[in-house]
Protein backbone atom coordinates (compact mmCIF):
# COMPACT_ATOMS: atom_id res chain seq x y z
CA UNK A 1 0.00 0.00 0.00
CA UNK A 2 1.23 3.45 -0.85
CA UNK A 3 1.52 6.11 1.91
CA UNK A 4 -1.59 7.82 0.19
CA UNK A 5 -3.60 4.76 0.11
CA UNK A 6 -2.65 3.90 4.03
CA UNK A 7 -3.72 7.57 4.87
CA UNK A 8 -7.01 6.95 3.14
CA UNK A 9 -7.45 3.56 4.89
CA UNK A 10 -6.31 5.82 8.04
CA UNK A 11 -9.58 8.23 7.69
CA UNK A 12 -11.67 5.59 6.36
CA UNK A 13 -11.28 3.67 9.49
CA UNK A 14 -10.96 6.18 12.12
CA UNK A 15 -13.01 6.01 15.16
CA UNK A 16 -13.72 8.83 16.70
CA UNK A 17 -15.23 9.26 19.86
CA UNK A 18 -15.87 13.45 20.75
CA UNK A 19 -17.67 13.05 23.99
CA UNK A 20 -13.90 11.97 25.33
CA UNK A 21 -11.85 13.23 22.38
CA UNK A 22 -10.67 9.39 22.26
CA UNK A 23 -9.96 7.80 18.72
CA UNK A 24 -9.01 4.20 17.74
CA UNK A 25 -7.03 3.88 14.57
CA UNK A 26 -7.53 0.53 13.10
CA UNK A 27 -6.04 1.16 9.81
CA UNK A 28 -2.35 -1.11 10.57
CA UNK A 29 -4.29 -4.07 11.13
CA UNK A 30 -4.56 -6.33 7.99
CA UNK A 31 -8.10 -7.29 8.47
CA UNK A 32 -9.50 -7.80 4.62
CA UNK A 33 -12.33 -5.66 2.78
CA UNK A 34 -15.25 -7.79 3.74
CA UNK A 35 -13.89 -8.60 7.35
CA UNK A 36 -16.11 -6.60 9.21
CA UNK A 37 -19.57 -7.40 7.17
CA UNK A 38 -18.68 -10.87 7.46
CA UNK A 39 -18.65 -10.40 11.23
CA UNK A 40 -22.04 -8.67 11.28
CA UNK A 41 -24.24 -11.34 12.55
CA UNK A 42 -22.03 -12.51 15.11
CA UNK A 43 -21.50 -9.22 16.26
CA UNK A 44 -25.42 -8.20 16.72
CA UNK A 45 -25.59 -10.96 18.83
CA UNK A 46 -23.05 -9.55 20.92
CA UNK A 47 -24.86 -6.21 20.62
CA UNK A 48 -27.93 -8.20 21.78
CA UNK A 49 -26.18 -9.88 24.84
CA UNK A 50 -24.65 -6.76 25.70
CA UNK A 51 -28.04 -4.86 26.02
CA UNK A 52 -29.23 -7.85 28.14
CA UNK A 53 -26.93 -8.02 30.49
CA UNK A 54 -27.22 -4.07 30.51
CA UNK A 55 -30.58 -4.26 31.33
CA UNK A 56 -30.34 -7.08 34.43
CA UNK A 57 -29.87 -10.55 32.82
CA UNK A 58 -27.79 -13.44 34.41
CA UNK A 59 -25.06 -12.73 32.17
CA UNK A 60 -22.53 -15.24 34.40
CA UNK A 61 -24.65 -18.22 34.09
CA UNK A 62 -22.23 -20.67 36.21
CA UNK A 63 -22.28 -17.97 39.44
CA UNK A 64 -25.96 -17.16 38.66
CA UNK A 65 -24.99 -13.59 38.78
CA UNK A 66 -26.12 -10.88 36.97
CA UNK A 67 -22.58 -8.26 36.07
CA UNK A 68 -23.36 -4.35 36.86
CA UNK A 69 -20.37 -2.62 36.83
CA UNK A 70 -21.81 -0.47 34.00
CA UNK A 71 -24.40 0.94 36.25
CA UNK A 72 -21.52 2.09 39.02
CA UNK A 73 -21.19 4.86 36.74
CA UNK A 74 -24.79 5.32 35.58
CA UNK A 75 -27.19 4.08 38.66
CA UNK A 76 -29.98 5.27 37.13
CA UNK A 77 -29.52 2.35 34.68
CA UNK A 78 -29.77 0.10 36.71
CA UNK A 79 -32.32 -2.42 36.71
CA UNK A 80 -34.28 -2.17 40.10
CA UNK A 81 -34.52 1.03 42.26
CA UNK A 82 -32.78 -0.82 45.30
CA UNK A 83 -29.74 -1.39 42.55
CA UNK A 84 -29.50 2.07 42.12
CA UNK A 85 -29.88 2.79 45.68
CA UNK A 86 -27.20 1.00 47.06
CA UNK A 87 -24.77 2.52 44.36
CA UNK A 88 -25.90 5.78 44.85
CA UNK A 89 -25.54 5.26 48.55
CA UNK A 90 -22.29 3.68 48.63
CA UNK A 91 -21.02 6.82 46.47
CA UNK A 92 -22.27 9.29 49.33
CA UNK A 93 -20.36 7.28 51.61
CA UNK A 94 -16.92 6.90 50.52
CA UNK A 95 -17.24 10.57 49.51
CA UNK A 96 -18.09 11.41 53.07
CA UNK A 97 -15.95 9.34 54.49
CA UNK A 98 -12.59 10.70 52.51
CA UNK A 99 -14.03 14.23 53.33
CA UNK A 100 -13.77 14.08 57.36
CA UNK A 101 -10.66 12.06 56.74
CA UNK A 102 -9.07 15.15 55.06
CA UNK A 103 -10.88 17.25 57.70
CA UNK A 104 -9.61 15.69 60.76
CA UNK A 105 -12.81 15.12 61.77
CA UNK A 106 -12.39 11.32 61.58
CA UNK A 107 -8.71 11.07 62.90
CA UNK A 108 -5.70 9.00 64.16
CA UNK A 109 -5.28 8.73 67.91
CA UNK A 110 -1.52 9.52 68.27
CA UNK A 111 -1.87 12.04 65.26
CA UNK A 112 -3.87 15.42 63.89
CA UNK A 113 -4.93 13.55 60.71
CA UNK A 114 -4.33 10.75 58.70
CA UNK A 115 -1.87 11.64 55.63
CA UNK A 116 -1.29 8.56 54.58
CA UNK A 117 -3.22 5.37 52.88
CA UNK A 118 -2.20 1.18 53.03
CA UNK A 119 -4.49 -0.24 50.73
CA UNK A 120 -4.18 -4.14 51.14
CA UNK A 121 -6.08 -6.29 48.47
CA UNK A 122 -4.95 -8.30 45.12
CA UNK A 123 -5.83 -8.87 42.18
CA UNK A 124 -9.06 -6.75 41.44
CA UNK A 125 -8.86 -5.57 44.99
CA UNK A 126 -5.88 -3.84 44.35
CA UNK A 127 -4.98 -3.57 40.40
CA UNK A 128 -7.87 -0.87 40.04
CA UNK A 129 -6.71 1.73 42.98
CA UNK A 130 -2.65 0.64 41.78
CA UNK A 131 -3.70 1.90 38.06
CA UNK A 132 -5.89 5.17 39.25
CA UNK A 133 -2.99 6.33 41.76
CA UNK A 134 -0.20 5.51 39.90
CA UNK A 135 -1.70 7.38 36.38
CA UNK A 136 -3.55 10.38 38.18
CA UNK A 137 -1.37 10.86 41.64
CA UNK A 138 1.37 13.23 42.58
CA UNK A 139 3.16 14.06 45.30
CA UNK A 140 0.39 17.04 46.26
CA UNK A 141 -2.58 14.49 46.72
CA UNK A 142 -4.58 14.65 49.81
CA UNK A 143 -2.75 11.41 51.11
CA UNK A 144 0.09 9.14 49.61
CA UNK A 145 -1.01 5.72 48.57
CA UNK A 146 0.84 2.85 49.43
CA UNK A 147 -0.39 -0.80 48.82
CA UNK A 148 0.96 -4.36 50.26
CA UNK A 149 -0.84 -7.20 47.23
CA UNK A 150 1.05 -9.93 47.79
CA UNK A 151 1.79 -12.16 50.82
CA UNK A 152 5.82 -11.80 50.11
CA UNK A 153 6.74 -11.16 53.66
CA UNK A 154 9.70 -9.16 52.21
CA UNK A 155 7.15 -7.14 50.02
CA UNK A 156 5.57 -6.27 53.15
CA UNK A 157 8.93 -5.48 55.08
CA UNK A 158 9.61 -3.30 52.65
CA UNK A 159 5.99 -1.22 52.51
CA UNK A 160 5.45 -0.98 56.62
CA UNK A 161 9.06 -0.11 57.50
CA UNK A 162 9.29 2.68 54.19
CA UNK A 163 6.06 4.03 56.14
CA UNK A 164 7.91 3.52 59.98
CA UNK A 165 6.67 6.46 62.00
CA UNK A 166 3.79 7.60 59.28
CA UNK A 167 2.03 4.39 60.32
CA UNK A 168 0.65 6.61 63.22
CA UNK A 169 -0.81 8.80 60.68
CA UNK A 170 -2.19 5.76 58.17
CA UNK A 171 -5.55 4.75 57.29
CA UNK A 172 -5.39 1.13 56.37
CA UNK A 173 -8.09 0.21 53.45
CA UNK A 174 -8.25 -3.65 53.56
CA UNK A 175 -10.17 -4.43 49.94
CA UNK A 176 -11.29 -8.02 49.45
CA UNK A 177 -15.00 -8.25 47.71
CA UNK A 178 -15.13 -12.42 48.92
CA UNK A 179 -13.34 -11.27 52.43
CA UNK A 180 -11.56 -14.57 52.50
CA UNK A 181 -8.37 -14.00 50.32
CA UNK A 182 -5.69 -15.58 51.86
CA UNK A 183 -2.88 -13.14 50.79
CA UNK A 184 -5.25 -10.04 51.48
CA UNK A 185 -6.02 -11.74 55.14
CA UNK A 186 -2.30 -12.34 55.39
CA UNK A 187 -1.31 -8.46 54.83
CA UNK A 188 -3.51 -7.75 57.18
CA UNK A 189 -2.71 -9.35 59.53
CA UNK A 190 0.98 -8.25 59.25
CA UNK A 191 -0.19 -4.64 59.49
CA UNK A 192 -2.29 -5.04 62.63
CA UNK A 193 0.96 -6.74 63.94
CA UNK A 194 2.94 -3.42 63.00
CA UNK A 195 0.77 -0.93 64.18
CA UNK A 196 0.48 -3.27 67.45
CA UNK A 197 4.38 -3.28 67.65
CA UNK A 198 4.44 0.46 67.47
CA UNK A 199 1.09 0.68 70.09
CA UNK A 200 -1.36 1.46 67.97
CA UNK A 201 -4.87 0.02 67.84
CA UNK A 202 -5.15 -1.18 64.47
CA UNK A 203 -8.93 -0.93 64.15
CA UNK A 204 -8.72 2.69 65.13
CA UNK A 205 -6.85 3.18 61.85
CA UNK A 206 -8.33 0.76 59.81
CA UNK A 207 -11.80 0.30 57.24
CA UNK A 208 -13.17 -2.31 55.42
CA UNK A 209 -14.38 -2.83 51.23
CA UNK A 210 -15.86 -6.05 51.48
CA UNK A 211 -19.29 -8.18 51.22
CA UNK A 212 -22.27 -7.78 53.39
CA UNK A 213 -21.20 -11.21 55.98
CA UNK A 214 -17.75 -12.16 54.32
CA UNK A 215 -15.09 -13.30 57.05
CA UNK A 216 -13.18 -9.96 56.50
CA UNK A 217 -17.22 -8.13 57.56
CA UNK A 218 -17.27 -10.17 60.37
CA UNK A 219 -13.30 -9.28 61.45
CA UNK A 220 -13.77 -5.80 60.79
CA UNK A 221 -16.82 -5.60 62.96
CA UNK A 222 -15.47 -7.85 65.46
CA UNK A 223 -12.60 -5.79 66.28
CA UNK A 224 -14.09 -2.09 65.90
CA UNK A 225 -12.58 -0.92 62.53
CA UNK A 226 -13.78 2.38 61.87
CA UNK A 227 -15.78 1.54 59.35
CA UNK A 228 -16.87 -1.08 56.66
CA UNK A 229 -18.10 0.14 52.69
CA UNK A 230 -20.05 -2.56 50.48
CA UNK A 231 -18.99 -5.13 47.89
CA UNK A 232 -21.21 -6.82 46.35
CA UNK A 233 -21.87 -10.28 43.97
CA UNK A 234 -22.97 -8.46 40.75
CA UNK A 235 -19.65 -6.29 40.50
CA UNK A 236 -16.43 -8.67 39.09
CA UNK A 237 -13.29 -8.13 41.14
CA UNK A 238 -11.42 -7.11 37.74
CA UNK A 239 -14.56 -4.78 36.89
CA UNK A 240 -14.73 -3.11 40.44
CA UNK A 241 -12.69 0.38 40.38
CA UNK A 242 -15.90 2.15 40.11
CA UNK A 243 -17.31 0.60 43.04
CA UNK A 244 -15.85 1.82 46.12
CA UNK A 245 -12.63 -0.47 45.86
CA UNK A 246 -11.00 1.79 43.65
CA UNK A 247 -13.51 5.08 44.48
CA UNK A 248 -12.74 5.03 48.41
CA UNK A 249 -8.64 5.09 47.78
CA UNK A 250 -9.41 7.81 44.95
CA UNK A 251 -11.39 10.01 47.34
CA UNK A 252 -8.70 9.45 50.15
CA UNK A 253 -5.98 10.55 47.51
CA UNK A 254 -7.86 13.53 46.74
CA UNK A 255 -8.53 12.61 42.65
CA UNK A 256 -11.24 13.68 40.57
CA UNK A 257 -13.88 10.86 40.97
CA UNK A 258 -16.27 12.52 39.46
CA UNK A 259 -14.35 13.04 36.46
CA UNK A 260 -13.62 9.23 36.27
CA UNK A 261 -17.10 8.64 36.34
CA UNK A 262 -17.91 10.65 33.98
CA UNK A 263 -15.33 9.74 31.46
CA UNK A 264 -16.16 5.67 32.16
CA UNK A 265 -19.97 7.22 30.88
CA UNK A 266 -19.30 8.89 28.04
CA UNK A 267 -17.51 6.10 26.86
CA UNK A 268 -20.57 3.55 27.37
CA UNK A 269 -22.58 5.61 25.88
CA UNK A 270 -20.28 5.56 23.43
CA UNK A 271 -19.53 1.60 23.22
CA UNK A 272 -23.64 1.45 23.53
CA UNK A 273 -24.50 1.96 20.05
CA UNK A 274 -24.80 -0.64 17.43
CA UNK A 275 -23.16 1.04 14.62
CA UNK A 276 -19.46 -1.32 15.24
CA UNK A 277 -17.81 1.84 13.09
CA UNK A 278 -18.86 4.39 15.36
CA UNK A 279 -18.04 2.03 18.59
CA UNK A 280 -14.33 1.47 19.30
CA UNK A 281 -15.21 -1.22 21.99
CA UNK A 282 -16.93 -3.05 18.81
CA UNK A 283 -13.95 -2.25 16.83
CA UNK A 284 -11.10 -3.46 19.52
CA UNK A 285 -13.01 -6.74 19.84
CA UNK A 286 -13.27 -7.24 15.87
CA UNK A 287 -9.43 -6.51 15.61
CA UNK A 288 -8.78 -9.23 18.85
CA UNK A 289 -11.11 -11.73 16.85
CA UNK A 290 -9.34 -10.56 13.27
CA UNK A 291 -5.76 -10.84 14.82
CA UNK A 292 -5.88 -14.34 16.93
CA UNK A 293 -8.68 -15.97 14.44
CA UNK A 294 -10.85 -16.07 17.04
CA UNK A 295 -8.21 -18.07 19.04
CA UNK A 296 -6.33 -15.93 20.66
CA UNK A 297 -3.15 -16.92 18.63
CA UNK A 298 -1.56 -13.60 18.93
CA UNK A 299 -0.88 -11.72 21.62
CA UNK A 300 -2.04 -8.01 22.69
CA UNK A 301 0.91 -5.89 23.86
CA UNK A 302 -0.23 -2.90 25.34
CA UNK A 303 2.35 -0.01 25.13
CA UNK A 304 1.25 3.30 26.24
CA UNK A 305 3.90 5.83 25.23
CA UNK A 306 3.41 7.50 28.83
CA UNK A 307 5.06 6.92 31.84
CA UNK A 308 1.50 7.47 33.71
CA UNK A 309 -0.05 4.29 31.73
CA UNK A 310 2.52 1.79 32.71
CA UNK A 311 0.27 0.00 34.82
CA UNK A 312 -2.41 -0.03 31.87
CA UNK A 313 -1.19 -3.50 30.97
CA UNK A 314 -0.43 -5.33 34.10
CA UNK A 315 -4.45 -3.53 34.33
CA UNK A 316 -5.30 -5.45 31.78
CA UNK A 317 -3.73 -8.25 32.00
CA UNK A 318 -6.17 -9.40 34.86
CA UNK A 319 -9.34 -7.73 32.84
CA UNK A 320 -8.18 -9.66 29.90
CA UNK A 321 -6.83 -13.11 30.52
CA UNK A 322 -9.00 -13.61 33.79
CA UNK A 323 -12.21 -12.89 31.71
CA UNK A 324 -11.41 -14.84 28.58
CA UNK A 325 -8.66 -17.32 29.38
CA UNK A 326 -11.49 -19.67 29.32
CA UNK A 327 -11.56 -23.88 29.16
CA UNK A 328 -14.65 -24.25 27.81
CA UNK A 329 -17.54 -22.07 25.91
CA UNK A 330 -21.17 -21.67 27.00
CA UNK A 331 -22.51 -24.84 25.55
CA UNK A 332 -19.44 -26.62 27.31
CA UNK A 333 -17.22 -27.36 24.70
CA UNK A 334 -13.36 -27.35 25.47
CA UNK A 335 -12.45 -24.24 23.79
CA UNK A 336 -9.16 -22.82 25.55
CA UNK A 337 -10.16 -19.01 24.57
CA UNK A 338 -7.57 -16.34 25.97
CA UNK A 339 -5.62 -13.52 24.86
CA UNK A 340 -1.78 -13.39 26.63
CA UNK A 341 -1.70 -9.43 27.04
CA UNK A 342 2.16 -7.89 28.21
CA UNK A 343 3.78 -4.40 27.93
CA UNK A 344 5.29 -1.62 29.91
CA UNK A 345 5.82 1.86 28.11
CA UNK A 346 7.42 3.39 25.18
CA UNK A 347 9.59 4.29 24.26
CA UNK A 348 11.45 2.53 27.32
CA UNK A 349 10.51 -1.17 25.35
CA UNK A 350 11.71 0.25 22.34
CA UNK A 351 15.16 -0.43 24.03
CA UNK A 352 14.10 -4.09 25.30
CA UNK A 353 11.61 -6.37 23.72
CA UNK A 354 10.54 -4.24 20.57
CA UNK A 355 13.44 -6.14 18.62
CA UNK A 356 11.52 -8.81 19.15
CA UNK A 357 8.44 -7.11 17.65
CA UNK A 358 10.01 -6.20 14.97
CA UNK A 359 12.02 -9.33 13.43
CA UNK A 360 11.32 -12.17 15.56
CA UNK A 361 8.38 -14.56 16.14
CA UNK A 362 4.97 -12.41 14.41
CA UNK A 363 2.43 -13.75 17.27
CA UNK A 364 1.43 -10.75 18.51
CA UNK A 365 -0.70 -7.29 17.47
CA UNK A 366 0.69 -4.27 19.72
CA UNK A 367 -2.05 -1.66 20.84
CA UNK A 368 -0.04 1.79 21.16
CA UNK A 369 -1.71 4.12 23.42
CA UNK A 370 -0.95 8.14 22.10
CA UNK A 371 -1.54 10.60 25.01
CA UNK A 372 -1.77 14.51 22.94
CA UNK A 373 -0.77 16.43 25.94
CA UNK A 374 3.06 16.15 27.11
CA UNK A 375 2.98 17.90 30.20
CA UNK A 376 1.79 20.94 32.90
CA UNK A 377 3.45 23.76 30.91
CA UNK A 378 6.25 24.48 28.75
CA UNK A 379 8.82 22.10 27.13
CA UNK A 380 12.60 22.54 26.79
CA UNK A 381 14.17 22.70 23.63
CA UNK A 382 16.81 19.64 23.69
CA UNK A 383 17.48 19.53 20.38
CA UNK A 384 17.06 22.48 17.92
CA UNK A 385 13.23 23.51 18.82
CA UNK A 386 12.68 19.45 19.34
CA UNK A 387 11.17 18.67 22.69
CA UNK A 388 11.23 15.49 24.63
CA UNK A 389 7.66 14.86 23.61
CA UNK A 390 7.99 15.73 20.58
CA UNK A 391 10.72 12.95 20.61
CA UNK A 392 8.16 10.64 22.57
CA UNK A 393 5.53 10.83 19.32
CA UNK A 394 8.72 10.42 16.84
CA UNK A 395 9.25 6.98 18.68
CA UNK A 396 5.44 6.16 18.68
CA UNK A 397 5.42 6.65 14.57
CA UNK A 398 8.61 5.30 14.25
CA UNK A 399 7.83 1.75 15.61
CA UNK A 400 4.07 1.64 14.06
CA UNK A 401 5.81 2.19 11.13
CA UNK A 402 8.61 -0.11 11.47
CA UNK A 403 6.22 -2.76 12.84
CA UNK A 404 4.02 -1.81 9.60
CA UNK A 405 6.37 -2.53 6.97
CA UNK A 406 7.38 -5.90 8.34
CA UNK A 407 3.97 -6.82 8.57
CA UNK A 408 3.08 -7.03 11.94
CA UNK A 409 -0.42 -5.25 13.29
CA UNK A 410 -1.05 -2.54 15.47
CA UNK A 411 -3.87 -0.04 16.42
CA UNK A 412 -3.55 3.11 18.04
CA UNK A 413 -5.60 4.67 20.44
CA UNK A 414 -5.12 8.21 21.06
CA UNK A 415 -6.41 10.40 24.01
CA UNK A 416 -6.16 14.24 24.65
CA UNK A 417 -4.19 14.03 28.13
CA UNK A 418 -4.00 11.35 31.12
CA UNK A 419 -6.88 12.81 32.99
CA UNK A 420 -9.70 11.22 35.87
CA UNK A 421 -11.91 11.92 32.80
CA UNK A 422 -9.40 9.52 30.23
CA UNK A 423 -8.93 6.90 32.66
CA UNK A 424 -12.76 6.15 33.47
CA UNK A 425 -13.09 5.93 29.10
CA UNK A 426 -10.18 4.18 29.36
CA UNK A 427 -11.01 1.35 31.82
CA UNK A 428 -15.08 1.53 30.34
CA UNK A 429 -13.96 0.99 26.49
CA UNK A 430 -11.39 -2.22 27.69
CA UNK A 431 -14.20 -4.06 30.11
CA UNK A 432 -17.02 -3.52 27.38
CA UNK A 433 -14.28 -4.59 24.56
CA UNK A 434 -13.76 -7.70 26.96
CA UNK A 435 -17.55 -8.57 27.35
CA UNK A 436 -18.34 -7.78 23.28
CA UNK A 437 -15.71 -10.24 22.44
CA UNK A 438 -16.59 -12.77 24.59
CA UNK A 439 -19.92 -13.19 23.12
CA UNK A 440 -17.96 -12.96 19.84
CA UNK A 441 -16.10 -16.30 21.07
CA UNK A 442 -19.33 -17.53 23.21
CA UNK A 443 -17.26 -17.56 26.55
CA UNK A 444 -18.05 -16.87 29.99
CA UNK A 445 -16.28 -13.41 30.64
CA UNK A 446 -17.68 -13.44 34.14
CA UNK A 447 -16.30 -16.10 36.02
CA UNK A 448 -12.40 -17.71 36.77
CA UNK A 449 -13.22 -21.12 37.63
CA UNK A 450 -9.30 -21.92 36.84
CA UNK A 451 -8.02 -19.70 39.85
CA UNK A 452 -9.92 -22.10 41.95
CA UNK A 453 -7.48 -24.83 41.50
CA UNK A 454 -4.23 -23.32 42.49
CA UNK A 455 -6.10 -21.96 45.16
CA UNK A 456 -7.26 -25.86 46.53
CA UNK A 457 -3.35 -27.27 45.97
CA UNK A 458 -2.09 -24.21 48.25
CA UNK A 459 -4.32 -25.42 50.66
CA UNK A 460 -3.38 -29.15 50.67
CA UNK A 461 1.03 -27.84 50.42
CA UNK A 462 0.07 -25.87 53.87
CA UNK A 463 -1.62 -29.05 55.03
CA UNK A 464 1.53 -31.40 54.22
CA UNK A 465 3.70 -28.71 56.20
CA UNK A 466 1.41 -28.96 59.63
CA UNK A 467 1.96 -32.62 59.28
CA UNK A 468 5.37 -32.38 58.32
CA UNK A 469 6.26 -30.09 60.95
CA UNK A 470 4.53 -32.10 63.90
CA UNK A 471 6.13 -35.36 62.50
CA UNK A 472 9.66 -33.41 63.04
CA UNK A 473 8.74 -32.03 66.70
CA UNK A 474 7.55 -35.50 67.77
CA UNK A 475 11.09 -37.00 65.71
CA UNK A 476 12.90 -34.48 67.75
CA UNK A 477 16.56 -34.57 66.82
CA UNK A 478 16.72 -37.16 64.52
CA UNK A 479 18.07 -36.40 61.15
CA UNK A 480 15.46 -38.03 58.16
CA UNK A 481 15.47 -37.69 54.46
CA UNK A 482 12.46 -36.02 52.84
CA UNK A 483 11.64 -39.42 51.22
CA UNK A 484 11.14 -40.66 55.17
CA UNK A 485 9.56 -38.14 56.16
CA UNK A 486 6.71 -38.47 53.15
CA UNK A 487 6.87 -41.79 54.26
CA UNK A 488 6.32 -40.74 57.81
CA UNK A 489 3.39 -38.67 56.99
CA UNK A 490 1.37 -40.97 54.50
CA UNK A 491 2.47 -39.00 51.94
CA UNK A 492 5.00 -41.02 50.21
CA UNK A 493 3.75 -40.02 46.55
CA UNK A 494 3.93 -36.17 47.33
CA UNK A 495 7.65 -36.07 48.22
CA UNK A 496 8.94 -33.76 45.51
CA UNK A 497 6.13 -31.16 47.67
CA UNK A 498 7.39 -32.60 50.85
CA UNK A 499 11.42 -32.05 49.87
CA UNK A 500 10.26 -28.19 48.92
CA UNK A 501 8.61 -27.58 52.17
CA UNK A 502 11.46 -29.05 54.09
CA UNK A 503 14.28 -26.60 51.84
CA UNK A 504 12.24 -23.25 52.77
CA UNK A 505 11.30 -24.67 56.33
CA UNK A 506 14.95 -24.87 56.38
CA UNK A 507 15.83 -21.83 54.91
CA UNK A 508 14.17 -19.42 57.21
CA UNK A 509 14.15 -19.63 61.31
CA UNK A 510 10.46 -19.39 61.94
CA UNK A 511 10.08 -23.48 62.82
CA UNK A 512 12.89 -24.45 63.50
CA UNK A 513 14.06 -27.05 61.00
CA UNK A 514 17.60 -27.27 60.15
CA UNK A 515 19.22 -28.75 57.13
CA UNK A 516 22.15 -30.89 57.22
CA UNK A 517 24.01 -33.60 54.57
CA UNK A 518 24.14 -32.77 51.02
CA UNK A 519 23.55 -30.26 48.36
CA UNK A 520 21.28 -32.91 46.49
CA UNK A 521 17.61 -33.55 47.77
CA UNK A 522 18.59 -37.36 48.06
CA UNK A 523 21.62 -36.56 49.88
CA UNK A 524 19.66 -33.97 52.31
CA UNK A 525 18.61 -34.40 55.97
CA UNK A 526 16.04 -32.78 57.59
CA UNK A 527 16.00 -32.33 61.94
CA UNK A 528 13.98 -30.13 64.51
CA UNK A 529 16.79 -27.56 65.65
O1 LIG B 1 -11.46 -9.33 46.22
P1 LIG B 1 -11.09 -10.73 46.57
O2 LIG B 1 -12.28 -11.56 46.86
O3 LIG B 1 -10.11 -10.76 47.70
O4 LIG B 1 -10.43 -11.39 45.32
C1 LIG B 1 -9.24 -10.91 44.77
C2 LIG B 1 -8.99 -11.49 43.41
O5 LIG B 1 -8.94 -12.89 43.48
C3 LIG B 1 -9.61 -13.48 42.38
O6 LIG B 1 -10.81 -13.99 42.81
C4 LIG B 1 -8.81 -14.55 41.75
O7 LIG B 1 -8.30 -15.41 42.71
C5 LIG B 1 -9.83 -12.31 41.44
O8 LIG B 1 -10.84 -12.55 40.54
C6 LIG B 1 -10.06 -11.21 42.39
O9 LIG B 1 -9.93 -9.96 41.80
Amino acid sequence: MTERELWERYQRHLCVVPSVGLTLDISRMNFGADFLDGMRSRMDAAFQAMDALEKGAIANPDEKRRVGHYWLRAPELAPEAGLKTAITDMQAQVAAFAKDVHAGKVKPARAAKFTQVLIVGIGGSALGPQLVADALGSGRDAMQVHFLDNTDPDGMDRVLNGLGEQLAETLAVVISKSGGTKETRNGMLEAEAAWKQRGLDFGAHAVAVTGDGSELDAYAKGHKWLRTFPMWDWVGGRTSVMSAVGLLPAWLQGLDVDGFLAGAKDMDAATRVHDVAANPAALLALMWFHAGGGKGQKDMVILPYKDRLMLMSKYLQQLVMESLGKELSLDGQVVNQGIAVYGNKGSTDQHAYVQQLREGVNNFFVTFVEVLKDRDGKSLAVEGENTSGDYLLGFLLGTRRALFEKGRESMTLTVPDVSARTVGALVALYERAVGLYASLVNINAYHQPGVEAGKKAAGRVLELQGKLLSKLKAAKAEARSADQLAQDIGAAEEVETVFKLLQHLSANGDHGVKRTGGARPAEARFQSA
